[in-house]
């Protein structure tokens, strides 16, 4: 390792500029702000801390003021601009924070909501952000909902994630909403929306998000658009429900991060592609949509919702690197693997080590003290007969266009299937699945698609099927029993 490695290096950044870098994989580096004012998405840097990044993620550290920060460890590619999208970014946080504000005071005045002239000006900020692949969409998601928290009013705006391939604090396949009451921090891309409780060692509960989540199971929206429209659906409704008792999480918003597939069609339907923007705007009553870079796709909201909702065409930043599908799929296995088994990186070269307590004192990943991120999970063995599987829809379904004119197959994408564990080809062989919230305990009240519906509690692993003694290895955060519980198996597969 060069010695260079080993030294830290200043940068000096003027007001209004930023530092951006990437990581190599395996390569971390700690980033300590020295003096001035800083932020990274949106989140403050506290002067003095050190920062570490890992797992190839590709950030800035931008600064409103200027600052000088001190670099240890090596970055693929770095460098300063002085081009950014902030000042448009601040903006329309500024215009967002004014619309919690005159629907805080029409809260306080007891006002119901849609009373009066201004009703529509006097809504909470409900924003979806639509853009093409690589326009930045989650960086301006997390920079709001950075700047909402930040912004002394104690707001909790609401984090909807409808990007399958993302998978927010959760896994990917996964669509969510979270509560967000402190700034999203940034060290890996594996939890670039935060962190889920569920898999977070205990020490890092002050900064664990308790998101709901449903399991679609696949990274493209293309694989069953019909399934996600639903899981949109069903997600609007449960953010709906929880803001009607609870005043403050509803005046203070919610942000919506897209999929690039609703921005353009890639290799999908362009209907399904617009059912699936209208399931959002119907499903969280949208009253701001954000078009990042992307004229076309500007012009089209704009003719179909300027009517009801205010439409802003929105500047991509220069810094936003276009990912690639190794890449993404990288970062999937990252995700994964955090689940189960925790984090693990290695410090710089040329960092006091983490046993050097004067040292380590100051060392933050992800805005909390570093201490021990590794989780040990479980491997055990179950009977085939404990756990019901499901499959939605049928892998080898003829395309719609192979269908008789007129004929839908609605049912047959929305259907749960059973899987069947002693069949040879059941996909279970290292697959990954998500465990149900229990269905309804009343048996009048069940239906048939009713595990459409249902939430996820936690995801399993299968490592081994022993088809001759109906047995299977489970891998899972914590020992726990199966018995009776629910899962469905998507895409995913296990890598070690
Ligand atoms: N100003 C910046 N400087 C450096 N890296 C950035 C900057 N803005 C965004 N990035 C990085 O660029 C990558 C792509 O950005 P982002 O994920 O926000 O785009 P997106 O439009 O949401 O992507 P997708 O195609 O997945 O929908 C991410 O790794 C992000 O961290």
């Amino acid at each position: 390792m060069s010695e260079r490695l080993a030294v830290p290096r200043e940068w000096v950044l003027n007001a209004e500029s930023e530092y951006r870098f990437e990581l190599d994989p395996g390569t971390s580096v700690a980033i300590k702000l020295v003096r001035g004012q800083a932020e990274i998405f949106g989140a403050e840097l506290v002067e003095g801390k050190t920062y570490f990044f890992y797992e190839e993620c590709k950030a800035a550290i931008f600064t409103w003021q200027g600052c000088t920060i001190e670099i240890t460890g090596q970055p693929s590619t770095e460098y300063i601009s002085d081009e950014t999208a902030m000042n448009a970014y601040g903006n329309i946080h500024l215009a967002l924070e004014a619309m919690r504000i005159r629907a805080l005071d029409r809260t306080k005045s007891n006002q119901p909501q849609g009373y009066g002239s201004d009703s529509q000006s006097s809504e909470p900020p409900r924003v979806l952000i639509l853009g093409p692949e690589n326009s930045g969409k989650t960086s301006l998601a997390k920079i709001l909902l950075n700047y909402a928290t930040r912004a002394a009013q104690d707001w909790c705006p609401m984090l909807v994630n409808v990007d399958p391939g993302e998978g927010a604090s959760m896994l990917p396949g996964t669509i969510s909403a979270a509560a967000i009451p402190a700034p999203l921090q940034t060290s890996t891309p594996a939890h670039r929306l935060g962190r889920a409780a569920t898999t977070a060692p205990t020490h890092m509960t002050s900064n664990s998000l308790l998101p709901l989540a449903y399991w679609y199971g696949h990274a493209e929206v293309k694989r069953n658009p019909l399934l996600l429209d639903r899981l949109i659906r069903n997600l609007g409704e449960n953010v709906w429900d929880r803001h009607e008792d609870d005043t403050q999480g509803r005046v203070s918003g919610v942000i919506i991060d897209t999929p690039s597939s609703f921005a353009a069609n890639t290799g999908g339907n362009a209907d399904h592609r617009q059912a699936l923007i209208k399931a959002c705007v119907d499903a969280f009553r949208i009253n701001v949509i954000l078009v990042v870079g992307h004229e076309k796709l500007n012009a089209e909201m704009q003719r179909t919702y300027a009517k009801h909702i205010t439409v802003v065409k929105v500047p991509k930043s220069g810094g936003v690197v276009e990912l690639d599908a190794p890449y993404r799929s990288r970062i999937h296995k990252y995700q994964m693997h955090s689940y189960f088994y925790g984090e693990r990186f290695t410090l710089p070269p040329g960092m006091p080590s983490l046993t050097s307590a004067p040292a380590a004192a100051g060392y933050l990943v992800g805005g909390e003290q570093i201490m021990d991120f590794t989780l040990a999970p479980s491997s055990f063995v179950v009977p085939f007969g404990d756990l019901t599987m499901w499959r939605i829809g049928e892998e080898t379904m003829a395309p719609s266009s192979a269908l008789p004119i007129g004929a839908t197959r609605v049912v047959s994408e929305m259907q749960p299937i059973q899987v069947d564990p002693s069949q040879a080809g059941s996909g279970l062989y290292n697959a990954v699945l998500a465990l149900l919230a229990s269905p309804n305990p009343d048996e009048s009240e069940r239906y048939d698609e009713e595990i459409l519906d249902l939430h996820v509690v936690g995801f399993i692993v299968i490592t081994n099927l022993d088809i001759p003694n109906k047995k299977m290895t489970v891998l899972a955060p914590t020992q726990t029993s199966l018995v009776g519980k629910t899962a469905i198996v998507g895409t995913f597969e296990w890598e070690e």
